[in-house]
Formats: C-alpha cells, structure tokens, sequence
C-alpha cells in the first residue's frame, strides 16, 4: 500500500542537486545585492558558503548528502545575528524560491525545516 516511502522526497521536489545548487545560487545573488545583510557575508568565502549550504539543504530535505560542516551554533555564533536579520534572511530565500517557481507547499516544507535552527543561529 501507500507509506511515506513511496512519496517525493523534499530534495526530489527542490529538483535535486541541480535544483538545490540553482537555489543556492539564487540566494546568493539575493543576499549579494542587498543592504539589510550583506555586510555579514562581506569576508566570507563564497565557494566555501555555497558548498556548505548546499551540502546542507541536501541533507535537510532527505537529499543523498551528509553535512559535514560545522554546527549552526559554531558557525553563526559571534556574528551577533539578530531576529530582523535572521527572517530578512529567510525572506530572500523566499524571493529565490519564487524565482525558481517553487509551489507554496514545496516552499512552506523547506521552511519549516530551517524554522527549528532559529534558535541555534540567532544570538540577541
Ligand atoms: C536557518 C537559517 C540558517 C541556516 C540553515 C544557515 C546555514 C549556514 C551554512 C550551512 C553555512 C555554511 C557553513 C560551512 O559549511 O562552513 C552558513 C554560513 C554562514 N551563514 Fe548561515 N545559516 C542560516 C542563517 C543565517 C543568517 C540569518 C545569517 C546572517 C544574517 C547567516 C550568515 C552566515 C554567514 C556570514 C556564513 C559564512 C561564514 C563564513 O564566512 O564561513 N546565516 N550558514
């Protein structure tokens, strides 16, 4: 019968690998050219961050992938993010999931599964 295993992964409905590194890519353009939060990523290494976060979405979304960074709290931890920047943050990463077409539930799963590491990446 019907289980949970025979439905889509997120990863599958995010396109896969080349779905998660377009969004990736995406969001990098977003964060890119904007005022709000570009300045925490000014000293960042931007093949090191892309890889990072798509090796991450992969993994969140079901996908083939094992994270192997840092956690959310090491690597966020001393840059003194704030709750304005973390959901601005969150709202490029919308605009780059409806760039990218993505229906509302596929967009609303991915976001519930970063909900939870709020806490782990918001320092004040
Ligand atoms: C749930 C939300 C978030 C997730 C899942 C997340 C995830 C990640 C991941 C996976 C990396 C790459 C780590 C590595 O492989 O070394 C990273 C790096 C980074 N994140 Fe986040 N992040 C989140 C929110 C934020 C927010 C809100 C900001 C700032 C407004 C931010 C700023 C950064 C910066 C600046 C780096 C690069 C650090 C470096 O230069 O190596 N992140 N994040």
């Amino acid at each position: 019968g019907k289980s949970d295993a025979d439905a889509p992964t997120l990863y599958a409905k995010l396109g896969g690998s080349q779905g998660v590194s377009r969004l990736v890519d995406q969001l990098i353009k977003n964060i890119g050219s904007d005022q709000q939060i570009f300045h925490y990523f000014a000293e960042s290494n931007v093949t090191h961050f892309r890889r990072g976060l798509e090796l991450h979405f992969c993994s969140i979304s079901d996908g083939p992938c094992t994270y192997d960074g840092d956690s959310m709290q090491d690597i966020h931890s001393g840059m003194h993010i704030n709750e304005a920047d973390f959901n601005h943050l969150v709202e490029l990463l919308v605009n780059a999931m409806q760039t990218l077409d993505y229906s509302t539930s596929t967009q609303n799963q991915l976001l519930s599964r970063l909900a939870p590491l709020r806490g782990e990446v918001i320092e004040i």
